[in-house]
């Protein structure tokens, strides 16, 4: 379960480049439930998700997991509570690290226990029956470096890997948007099984309307830096694109949506 409660971020405060990023977010997410984040460029989408992550630290607010206070906590800290999957396909993972070595990393995350010990035969057995079940053959290839793999399959085995430290949630920044139609398909039906096999409670930002109905349990609507619509259950499954544009318009004041930034499909 995470609770977000009034959370405020302003970026470069008192600068003429001050940025409130965040103004006032309440969010109360109960564990393993699947919500998609939709907004506008420059709307908070990413600084949310920072400040779950740690990156961020909100000026005003408290953010919790599981009824513990982490607001003030590092994103090391946070590490074994929290993994990221990012919109590049480079980060997150390290290219000149071996696949393998990259699941050890992961599984090491948040504990104090070395790579050399993640690395026991067991769990190389152990990586190798997960990374099996992606079907895309990669168990003969756990010796090969991770900068090796195509985008897509980076992101799947960066998916595997959120799940190899036992940490609960998921932030899921963009990350099919570098990915080609098919590939994306491919990444988000993974999404939706390791959510669903994991009980993860997930954040998924996405800039397209269709994805963000089609996938998770949960829609919120972020616009400069609030909470604008935040739908579920029946509510959301009468929602279909051209009315989730509408009741973005209308937080717009009416403005039609000219933003490329919002992809309908
Ligand atoms: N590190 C930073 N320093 C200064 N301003 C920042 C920083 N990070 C974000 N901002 C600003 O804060 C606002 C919110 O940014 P954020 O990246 O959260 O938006 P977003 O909804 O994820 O947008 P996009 O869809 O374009 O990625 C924007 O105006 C952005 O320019």
């Amino acid at each position: 379960m995470i609770t977000v409660q009034g959370i405020h971020v302003t970026f470069g405060r008192g600068t003429p480049l001050e940025k409130k990023a965040l103004r006032g977010v309440d969010l109360t997410i109960p564990e393993g439930q699947f919500v998609t984040v939709i907004g506008s460029n420059g709307a908070g989408k990413s600084t949310l998700l920072g400040a779950l992550a740690g990156d961020v630290l909100a000026e005003r607010g408290t953010i919790a997991i599981d009824g513990t206070d982490v607001t003030r906590w590092t994103t090391p800290r946070r590490s074994a509570l929290v993994a990221r999957v990012f919109q590049d396909p480079m980060a997150g993972s390290c290219a000149n690290l071996t696949i393998e070595e990259n699941m050890a990393l992961a599984a090491a995350r948040g504990r104090r226990r070395g790579l050399g010990l993640a690395l026991r035969s067991d769990r190389r057995h152990q990586f190798r029956e997960r990374i099996a079940e992606l079907g895309l053959g990669l168990e003969r290839r756990l010796h090969d470096r991770m900068g090796l793999l195509s985008g897509g399959q980076r992101q799947a085995v960066s998916l595997l890997m959120a799940t190899l430290s036992g940490s609960k949630i998921l932030l899921l920044d963009e990350h099919t948007a570098a990915l080609d139609p098919a590939t994306a398909d491919f990444v988000l039906d993974l999404t939706r099984r390791i959510v669903r096999e994991n009980r993860l409670t997930t954040l998924m930002v996405t800039h397209s309307m269709r994805q963000a109905l089609d996938y998770g349990d949960r829609t919120v609507m972020l616009h400069e830096g609030q909470v604008v619509l935040d739908v579920a259950g029946e509510e959301r499954a009468g929602l279909d694109v051209p009315h989730l544009l509408a009741l973005f318009a209308r937080q717009r004041g009416g403005v039609e949506i000219s933003d490329d930034s919002l992809l309908i499909d």
